[in-house]
C-alpha cells in the first residue's frame, strides 16, 4: 500500500475499525475513505454497487458487521447471520467488480468447532460441530472466509481473512444486554461501585434516566447492587483477550506484508484454511478476569455466578504460532488494558 492509497474502512467507528483509522493515520497514510451506517447501508446491495462505482477505492478493511456478545447472538439468531452474510457478500463482491488490490475480512475464533483441540489451529476449520450460542454468526464468517478464498481462486483477487480473539478496547459496546463480557464488567462494576458510594448523580447520568429509584431498578434487573454484580454463567469458561489497537496494528502489518499468494503452498492440491489466526495465545477464566475486574475498579462487594445464563465455549485459545513467525505479537497485556479501557470509560461516560 502507498500511503496515498485510497483505503476504504467499512466500520470506521466501531471498536476495530476506529483503531486501524488512527493506526493508519500514525503510520501516515492519508487517503482513507470512510462512511457511517447511515450514510452506507452495507446490507444494501445497490447502495454498495453506487458506492464502490463511485469512489473506486484501492484496498478495504472489512470491519462492519453485526457484533454482540453471548446473549445478544443468541436471541438474535436470524439478525446476525442476515446482516453479516449481507454485508460481507455486497463488499466482498463489489471489492472483486471494482478491482480492489487488497481485501482484509474480519472474522472471529467461534468458527472453530465448540470442542476444538487447544490452542487451535487455523486447519482445525470445519472439523466438527459449532458452539450453539453463536453459530448462526460463525456460519456467517466461515462463509465470508470461504468467499474469499473462492474468488482468489477463481478470479484472482487478492482477498486475505483473519480470525481475531475477543477484543476490547475503546469505543467498544458497553450495552448491559447486547455487549461482550469485558465492556460488561466494567461498566456494571463501575456503576455498583458508584451505588456503594451514594453516587447517583454519576448513576443517572450513565444509565440516563431521571429518579435514582428508576436507576436503581434498571441495575437490580442486570444483577447489580450496592454491594453485589451477578456475572453470567459459571465463571468456569475460559477466553482471551486481545487489545484492539493490538489488533487493528495486526491487521495493517498483513495488509502491508502478506498476500493471499503467501498463505497456502504451491504443491497444495485443495487449497484450504488460508485464514490468520490473531490472539495473544495467553486465556484466563470469566472468575478470574471478573476478579482482576473488581481489584482495578476498587469495588468490595460480592460477585454472584448465575447459571442460568450461558458459558458457550468453555475454551476457545488460538495457536497465533502463523502470525507470530510472520513478525507481529501483541504489546498490552491484559491488566495494563483493563485499566487503559476503565479510564476511557469512566473520561467518555
Ligand atoms: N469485538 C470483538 O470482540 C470481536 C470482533 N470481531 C470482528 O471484528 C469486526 C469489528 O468488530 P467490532 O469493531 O467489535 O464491532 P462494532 O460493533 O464495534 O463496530 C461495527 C461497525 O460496523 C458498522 N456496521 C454494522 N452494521 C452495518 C451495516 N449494516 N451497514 C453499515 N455499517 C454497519 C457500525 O457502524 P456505525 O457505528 O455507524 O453504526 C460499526 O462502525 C467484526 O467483523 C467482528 O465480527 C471478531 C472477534 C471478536
Ligand atoms: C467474540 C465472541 O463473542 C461471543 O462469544 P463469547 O466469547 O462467549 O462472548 P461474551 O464475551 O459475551 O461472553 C464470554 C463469557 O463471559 C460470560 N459472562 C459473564 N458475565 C457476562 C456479562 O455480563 N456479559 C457477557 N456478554 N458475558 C458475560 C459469558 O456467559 C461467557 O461465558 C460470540 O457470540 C461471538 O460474538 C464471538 O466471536
Amino acid at each position: 500500500m502507498d500511503k496515498s492509497s485510497k483505503i476504504y474502512i467499512a466500520g470506521h467507528r466501531g471498536l476495530v475499525g476506529s483503531a486501524i483509522v488512527e493506526n493508519l493515520k500514525s503510520k501516515g497514510y492519508i487517503n482513507l475513505l470512510t462512511r457511517t451506517h447511515k450514510e452506507l447501508e452495507l446490507t444494501n446491495q445497490k447502495a454498495v454497487e453506487s458506492f464502490f462505482e463511485t469512489e473506486k477505492p484501492d484496498y478495504v478493511i472489512l470491519a462492519a458487521a453485526k457484533v454482540g456478545g453471548i446473549v445478544a447472538n443468541n436471541v438474535y439468531r436470524a439478525d446476525f447471520i442476515y446482516e453479516n452474510m449481507m454485508i460481507q457478500n455486497n463488499v466482498i463482491h463489489q471489492s472483486y467488480k471494482h478491482n480492489v488490490k487488497k481485501l482484509l475480512f474480519l472474522g472471529s475464533t467461534c468458527i472453530y468447532p465448540k470442542n476444538a483441540p487447544q490452542p487451535m489451529k487455523e486447519e482445525y476449520l470445519l472439523t466438527d460441530t459449532l458452539e450453539y450460542t453463536n453459530e448462526p454468526y460463525a456460519i456467517a464468517k466461515i462463509a465470508g472466509i470461504k468467499m474469499c478464498e473462492s474468488y482468489n481462486l477463481q478470479y484472482g483477487t487478492n482477498f486475505i481473512s483473519v480470525m481475531p480473539t475477543n477484543l476490547y478496547g475503546p469505543n467498544d459496546n458497553f450495552d448491559l444486554e447486547k455487549s461482550h463480557v469485558l465492556p460488561a464488567l466494567i461498566r456494571k462494576i463501575y456503576l455498583a461501585k458508584l451505588l456503594n458510594e451514594s453516587d447517583f448523580d454519576t448513576v443517572k447520568k450513565n444509565l440516563g434516566v431521571d429518579t435514582t429509584q428508576e436507576a436503581i431498578d434498571y441495575l437490580k434487573s442486570f444483577g447489580v447492587s450496592s454491594n453485589s454484580v451477578e456475572i453470567w454463567g459459571s465463571g468456569k469458561p475460559k477466553r482471551e483477550f486481545l487489545w484492539s489497537k493490538d489488533m487493528a496494528d495486526a491487521c495493517v502489518f498483513i495488509m502491508e506484508n502478506r498476500n493471499f499468494s503467501d498463505t497456502f503452498d504451491k504443491d497444495q492440491k485443495e487449497i484450504r484454511n488460508t485464514h490468520i489466526n490473531i490472539g495473544t495465545g495467553i486465556d484466563i477464566s470469566i472468575k478470574e478476569l471478573a476478579l482482576t475486574i473488581k481489584e482495578i475498579i476498587g469495588f468490595e462487594g460480592k460477585l454472584v455466578f448465575n447459571t442460568e445464563k450461558p458459558d458457550g465455549t468453555m475454551k476457545k485459545l488460538t495457536d497465533v504460532t502463523k502470525l507470530n513467525e510472520l513478525g507481529w505479537k501483541h504489546t498490552v497485556e491484559l491488566e495494563e488494558g483493563i485499566k487503559k479501557v476503565y479510564d476511557w470509560y469512566v473520561t467518555n461516560n
